[in-house]
């Protein structure tokens, strides 16, 4: 199985507290994003303490309340499932804070890491500011939920979207790629990938190459898994009758999204 291809994992950590998706510095290829998703029985609580990271707390599903310092967030998460396709709360932690999870239903969340040194506020990103996007035509139609991107200026370095694309549709495409620290032409992020289908059996498929072919791997993606893209092109693929959502998570030395597009494939845009 390609190294860029994680599967979910079960993990018990507490009760009611099942970690399935873990991705870490020492687990993966990735030196600015780390990735979490936890899922928490009803009144099950997870705690953590950020050391020189800050973090985006994702309420995927279900509704939680989420603990930080002094202040309580109460209720937080506006899905069932996330193919309800309405945005969600997402709440932004600066480094060396604390925080902590209840929740008041069943719940996923997600937990978006980078590195971070410079303190920030807390903010609550709720549901209701999210900007929606619709972007493409034909069959390159998605929405992006952008719940943490480079305009909002509430993280150090990281960058937070929901993607949704349509069946029989492709995004991140034309492929694009931001790998290189040569603003203004092109930033350098890091991206991570956690994928849901619906219905739930469906898969997509996923490339990620570069200019030289040095990385160049398509991969079956199911359900539950997470693809990592330390550098290149990264389109995704969805088959007939299968809807697609993933969330994307960002980072690299400069907080802008810049990306170059594939010469091979950029006529595609003007069609
Ligand atoms: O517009 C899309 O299809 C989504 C992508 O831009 C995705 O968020 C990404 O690849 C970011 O680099």
């Amino acid at each position: 199985m390609s190294k860029l291809l994680q599967k979910p994992e079960k993990q018990e950590v507490a009760e009611g507290v099942t970690i399935i998706q873990s991705v870490t510095k020492g687990n993966s290829p990735l030196e600015y994003v780390e990735f979490k998703i936890v899922e928490l029985a009803q009144g099950a609580e997870y705690s953590e303490l950020l050391i020189k990271k800050e973090c985006c707390i994702v309420a995927l599903t279900g509704k939680i309340n989420v603990t930080v310092g002094e202040d309580v967030y109460h209720d937080l998460g506006t899905r069932d499932s996330v193919f309800d396709k309405v945005p969600t709360d997402s709440i932004y932690v600066s480094n060396d804070r604390g925080f902590e999870l209840e929740a008041i239903t069943e719940a996923r969340v997600a937990l978006c890491y980078s590195p971070s040194d410079k303190q920030l506020p807390t903010k609550w990103i709720k549901a209701g500011d999210v900007d929606v996007e619709h972007r493409g035509i034909l069959s390159n139609k998605r929405m992006v939920h952008n719940i943490l991107p480079d305009s909002a200026p509430y993280a150090n370095s990281l960058l937070v979207v929901e993607v949704y694309t349509e069946s029989g549709n492709w995004s991140s495409y034309p492929p694009h790629k931001h790998d290189r620290d040569n603003l203004p032409n092109e930033s350098l992020l890091e991206e991570s990938y956690y994928h849901e289908m619906n219905p739930p059996q469906g898969f997509v498929f996923q490339r990620v190459y570069t200019d030289d072919r040095s990385i160049d791997e398509t991969m079956s993606v199911e359900n539950g898994d997470v693809v990592l893209v330390p550098a290149g092109y990264h389109p995704v693929g969805v088959p007939d009758g299968y809807e697609s959502y993933y969330l994307n998570v960002m980072a690299g030395p400069t907080r802008t999204w810049k990306f170059y597009n594939d010469p091979d494939h950029e006529w595609i845009l003007n069609r």
